[in-house]
């Protein structure tokens, strides 16, 4: 089987003498979930920009990222940007922390979402709109139709950043990366969104790379997990496995960390 996305020595340099990333070595296989975790500045963001060609000069990337596409296999690193225009949204999309780097302030909410669905899968008239209130229902907007006549600056930023995650999904990519899509997000929304997520992997076989510093949504949702520390790859395994017995002492840390927030809480129905 064809590897999804496959990272080997990826890594990020800022200008010609800083690593911030030194190195991601990772293969996820179609339909697998992986969860990055590290703590804030570990590199985690930096490595999603790299996988996604998405990183600004001074910042450059270097080692390899591949990914699988219809096609064949496209190397990210080194290929310029406005060539992997036709990979993202189709075969990789992404959502970002902040939803609006990837929203269109002067675009209704449902002209942006009907845009990919009408390119990627060939909708129009009534079918396209059912489809584009539909992604709106997905992702819990109350109110689709009121939605999607809105403009980015009418709605919440909670309903702002489901509006991403409709709008990344919407091409119906291989592969998600999704970058703290949920940090934003209240409790009940946030598992509303796990579950949208898990449903695409599990119904479509899309292949998910879902960052976050929060171990307990990360286990929650992931196959495997990566554990990143000062641009290091820390530990790379099995997510069950990882929790009951960590090889690094950073990642015990971690695991250690989120447990004693567990007992801190009081036990499920005594609140
Ligand atoms: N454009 C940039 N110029 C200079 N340094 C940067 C730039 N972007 C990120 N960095 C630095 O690179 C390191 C890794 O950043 P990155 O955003 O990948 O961390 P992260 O693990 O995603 O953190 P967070 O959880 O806070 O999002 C940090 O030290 C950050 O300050």
């Amino acid at each position: 089987m064809t590897a999804a996305l496959t990272a080997s020595g990826l890594g990020v340099r800022l200008g010609d003498d800083r690593t911030l990333v030194h190195g991601v070595d990772v293969t996820l296989e179609p339909g697998e979930r992986l969860g990055i975790i590290g703590e804030s500045g570990s590199g985690k963001s930096l490595t999603a920009l790299a996988m996604l060609g998405l990183l600004a000069y001074p910042l450059t990337p270097f080692g390899s990222a591949t990914i699988a596409t219809a096609e064949g296999e496209v190397e990210v690193v080194g290929t310029p940007s406005r060539r992997l225009d036709r990979v993202r949204g189709r075969t990789i999309s992404a959502v970002f922390q902040e939803p609006l780097a990837s929203l269109d302030p002067l675009m209704r909410v449902g002209k942006q979402l009907a845009w990919p669905l009408a390119k990627h899968r060939g909708l129009a008239g009534d079918a396209l709109r059912r489809c584009v209130l539909d992604a709106l229902t997905d992702v819990q907007l109350p109110d689709p139709e009121r939605i999607a006549r809105s403009f980015i600056h009418e709605i919440s930023g909670g309903q702002r950043q489901r509006v991403a995650i409709a709008l990344a999904l919407a091409a119906g990519p291989s592969i998600l990366i999704a970058d703290e899509p949920t940090t934003a997000l209240d409790v009940t929304v946030q598992a509303g969104i796990l579950d949208l997520l898990q449903r695409e992997v599990t119904e479509r076989g899309m292949t998910l790379l879902f960052i976050s510093h929060d171990l307990p949504v990360v286990s929650q949702i992931a196959d495997r997990v990566l554990v990143m520390r000062d641009g290091r790859q820390v530990e790379l395994g099995d997510t069950a496995q990882l929790l009951r017995s960590p090889r690094h002492e950073y990642t015990a840390q971690l695991v250690a960390a989120s447990r004693a927030l567990d007992d801190f809480l009081p036990a499920k129905g005594t609140r």
